[in-house]
């Protein structure tokens, strides 16, 4: 193994930085032991009470999502330099750490999916509660059919002016939100017709079955993307929103801000 000890090291000489990713709190205390400058913890949640830390809204299964949206959180909060070089230690295959991964911050591409979660006028958790729908949805389909589903979150008054009725809201009336297990269900029902959903910041279900007419100029999505997409990329831009969408075709979740993709998950990978 002497042999493999010059590129292991060549791996993490010069580093500015450490993320760990969701270190047991044995393995917290082993790096922090000799006193060098603490890693940053990217995860879930904070068990190891790290003092620099980047909360996951999601459980990348993708490491490429999970060390983007850690670095694009570390340096969103300036733990680190936009060119920093970083050593990225995880659990790809268990939770124990297996990976070590030598990063330049500039050289990684940008999504703005730390942005699509800290900086979006909907609460975070709303948005990642939006994810879960679209994911599930994504793997069942609706009575096993590929299904496709559009959800513009935040905004929500903005949203509702620069879009119309394409049948009655089964939910005018009503005061659910996003998350409640009951709402899961009824949003999956209700994705069998036509349209978006509306959600306001805080989560609740403001209308369903909307036709969305926003302005379309300067939003460039990829080719390939239909009405749906487009439809979604430039209500982002057009009003304060983020737009969570399930593609029928492909089976991908696509998330967009301010008129640009940001994030694509595959709900079967997820
Ligand atoms: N402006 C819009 N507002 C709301 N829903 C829309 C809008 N345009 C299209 N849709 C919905 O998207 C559905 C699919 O349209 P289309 O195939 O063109 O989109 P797409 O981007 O290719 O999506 P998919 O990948 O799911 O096929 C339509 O049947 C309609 O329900
Ligand atoms: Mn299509």
């Amino acid at each position: 193994m002497s042999s493999l000890r010059s590129i292991f090291e060549s791996i993490t000489a010069d580093v500015d930085g450490v993320l760990l990713f969701s270190p047991s709190q044995d393995q917290y205390e082993e790096v922090t032991a000799d006193g060098d400058d603490p890693p940053i913890v990217v995860g879930p949640s904070n068990e190891v009470d790290a003092a620099t830390f980047v909360e996951l809204p999601l459980d990348f299964s993708d490491p490429t999502e999970r060390i983007r949206f850690g670095l694009e959180g570390a340096i969103a909060t300036d733990l680190l330099a936009g060119d920093a070089v970083v050593v990225c230690v995880m659990g790809m295959f268990t939770a124990a750490p297996d990976t070590i991964v030598r990063v330049r911050a500039d050289e990684f591409s940008r999504s703005g999916v730390y942005d699509l979660f800290a900086n979006s006028r909907a609460d975070p958790s709303v948005i990642r509660d939006v994810f879960e729908v679209a994911v599930e949805l994504g793997r069942k389909g609706q009575k096993g059919k590929p299904v496709g589903a559009l959800f513009v979150v935040g905004d929500a008054g903005t949203v509702m002016n620069k879009s119309r009725p394409l049948s009655y809201n089964p939910f005018e009336k009503s005061h659910v939100h996003v998350g409640d297990p009951i709402v899961n269900v009824m949003l999956k029902e209700f994705s069998r017709l036509d349209g978006a959903f509306v959600i306001s910041d805080s989560g609740k279900i403001v209308s369903a079955y909307r036709y969305l007419e926003p302005a379309a100029e300067g939003v460039d999505i990829p080719k390939g993307l239909g009405a749906r997409h487009m439809a979604a990329g430039a209500i982002t831009r057009d009003t304060g929103s983020i737009a969570v969408v399930l593609s029928e075709s492909d089976g991908m979740v696509r998330a967009f801000k301010a008129g640009e993709l940001v994030l694509e998950l595959d709900p079967e990978a997820y």
